[in-house]
């Protein structure tokens, strides 16, 4: 079930903070929408479909899913809020749990 209340998209000034944090982790904004991208190579599949079952059980836990593609060792990721349009404080916070989940 959804939370209650609107999510609100990120302010001005809360992007201006966060958004050289997310680009010194290589995270850039999408082209053309409100949306932050990242790509992550693993040694393999078996190590890509790991970190893909983390950031799920999370994405569950949150109520909030990435946009994901993955070919064998491949994983591109587009976080955006569908219920705003654009960025949220969500996308930060999932975005902080996808690079320590890549990492583990
Ligand atoms: C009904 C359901 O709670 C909503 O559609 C949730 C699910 N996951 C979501 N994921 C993302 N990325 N943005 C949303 O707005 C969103 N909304």
């Amino acid at each position: 079930m959804r939370k209650a209340g609107k999510i609100q998209s990120l302010t001005e000034e809360e992007r201006n903070h966060i958004l050289p944090l997310l680009r010194n982790a290589q995270w850039v904004e999408a082209v053309g929408r409100d949306a932050i991208y990242k790509e992550f190579v693993f040694k393999d599949f078996n190590q890509a479909f790991g970190f893909m079952s983390r950031v799920a059980l999370q994405a569950e836990k949150m109520d909030h899913h990435p946009e994901w593609f993955n070919v064998y060792n491949k994983v591109q990721i587009t976080l955006s809020t569908h219920d705003c349009g654009g960025l949220s404080q969500r996308d930060i916070t999932l975005a902080t749990f996808i690079d320590q989940a890549s990492l583990v």
